[in-house]
């Protein structure tokens, strides 16, 4: 009840596409581990959170019924809400954007309730090297789908990282759903 579950074509690619165009149409921010705060080493990325973006309620309408649909069908977690807006990452070439091994469940109030997290790929795979969303569930690392608009959902307790990107860009989109302490 532990393993990933993938949502093949959760998003279609013209809305990964429109997406992107919402996170850019305005500045990015550079990426911290919880909002504000950076540390390069585990992770180098830009990102947009979509609270901040007009025009992005459809995301959050589709992204609510994704994880409603993935909690049913692999996890029944007890889940309350989506307390952190969603966010979307840019992993660029050009300083090897990537995000090092890491459990979502944070320190801080909100981090700490963390329980599920979906991560969708924006980017065609063919449009950038390296990049790849790795999960270690249990004794070994497996690769999240690659393929556009797809989404892997995992607990937010499972570590994960993405490999630094070489060539391109890739971008993505997360949200966590959060709840009641695990018990
Ligand atoms: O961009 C990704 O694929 C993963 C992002 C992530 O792990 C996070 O924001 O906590
Ligand atoms: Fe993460």
């Amino acid at each position: 009840m532990f393993t990933p579950l993938t949502l093949p074509e959760a998003f279609t690619p013209a809305e990964c596409d429109r997406i992107i165009a919402l996170a850019q149409s305005e500045p990015l921010d550079e990426a911290g581990l919880v909002r504000n705060t950076a540390d390069h080493n585990i992770r180098r990325a830009e990102l947009a959170w979509l609270d901040d973006r007009a025009g992005a309620d459809w995301v959050m309408e589709r992204i609510i019924a994704l994880v409603a649909r993935a909690n049913r069908e692999g996890f029944d977690f007890a889940l309350t809400e989506f307390a952190e807006s969603a966010q979307v990452a840019r992993y660029g070439a050009e300083r090897e954007g990537h995000f090092d091994w890491h459990s979502d469940i944070g320190a801080g109030a909100v981090a700490a309730r963390r329980k599920l997290t979906m991560v969708v790929q924006l980017s065609e795979p063919g449009g950038y090297q390296g990049g790849t969303l790795e999960l270690w569930p249990d004794g070994f690392a497996r690769e999240a789908q690659k393929a556009r608009g797809a989404a892997t959902v995992f607990p937010s307790f499972v570590l994960h990282r993405v490999t630094p990107v070489t060539a391109g860009e890739r971008w993505s989109l997360t949200i966590w759903a959060h709840g009641p302490a695990f018990r």
